[in-house]
């Protein structure tokens, strides 16, 4: 009796089976004596050892064991693999950065100060944020006059379709410089444009930059100062029924 009780207070000796772990072949399958001895020859004795997961519910080994023989078999705290903890949210990977301080993040570029943004807040300039200059030339001054009553582009179209003879002649004649050049007055005033030769004196009232800066061209070829001004208007269509005459070389 006492040494049944000492056997079960004490540790197993090296030679004794440990009840608890089964290794023995009867309590599995029918092997051959000394099978379940070999580590790794044989793969069934792998599958009965205990420490496949699938052995994870096999049944307790009777007879259990004692405290001290749980002790001494219970793994080390070294070789226990840490159940890994819940990190809270402080802990986690902060989120992006919001839109408005990408700028600010990103390495060469200055962040906007508070003294290049305006009362809204937004980057004024030095920032990919800010709108790009849409011009470097100062804005350009017009220089269209005050036309009288009456003389407005409408009034001009009215007028080119009303059938008064706007040209002056009665036929379109080929005129040379030297004929241009004689028609240099408010009240004859001819002027050429693309080699065409028109009588300006009915559209110099209508003219929105002036009777003053149309007249600079009058009894000469006007082009050039044409298209300096305003290449886009379209003088053929504008003084279609002015038309007097083809510019020529002289003979
Ligand atoms: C007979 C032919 C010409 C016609 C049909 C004509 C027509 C016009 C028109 C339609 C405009 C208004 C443009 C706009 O609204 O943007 C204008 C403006 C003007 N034109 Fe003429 N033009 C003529 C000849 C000239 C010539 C020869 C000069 C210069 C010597 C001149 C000087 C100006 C100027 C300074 C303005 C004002 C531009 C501004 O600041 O907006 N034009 N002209």
């Amino acid at each position: 009796m006492a040494s049944y009780l000492r056997s079960w207070l004490l540790p197993q000796s090296p030679n004794v089976p440990a009840p608890a772990i089964v290794k023995s072949s009867s309590s599995v399958s029918p092997s051959p004596p000394g099978a379940y001895l070999s580590d790794d020859d044989n793969d069934d004795t792998e599958t009965i050892r205990g420490d496949s997961p699938e052995h994870d519910d096999a049944p307790p080994a009777f007879p259990s064991m004692s405290n001290v023989q749980r002790l001494s078999s219970a793994p080390s705290p070294s070789t226990i693999t840490p159940i890994p903890r819940i990190l809270t949210d402080s802990e986690r990977m902060p989120p992006p950065p919001s839109p408005g301080l990408v700028n600010a993040r990103r390495p060469g570029l200055t962040p906007p100060s508070a003294s290049n943004r305006n009362t809204l807040g937004v980057p004024s300039s030095g920032n990919l944020l800010s709108l790009p200059p849409t011009s470097s030339k100062p804005p350009k001054v017009s220089r269209k006059v005050a036309l009288a009553p009456g003389h407005g582009p409408l009034d001009w179209a009215n007028l080119k379709k009303s059938g008064t003879n706007l040209r002056g002649v009665n036929s379109l004649m080929r005129i040379t410089p030297s004929m241009l050049k004689q028609h240099n007055k408010r009240e004859d005033a001819w002027s050429a444009f693309h080699g065409k030769v028109y009588n300006i004196t009915p559209y110099l009232p209508y003219h929105p930059g002036g009777e003053k800066e149309l007249m600079r061209v009058a009894g000469r070829d006007g082009t050039r100062l044409f298209s300096l001004t305003h290449a886009w208007v379209n003088v053929d269509y504008m003084l279609d029924e002015c038309l007097v005459g083809f510019l020529v070389n002289e003979p």
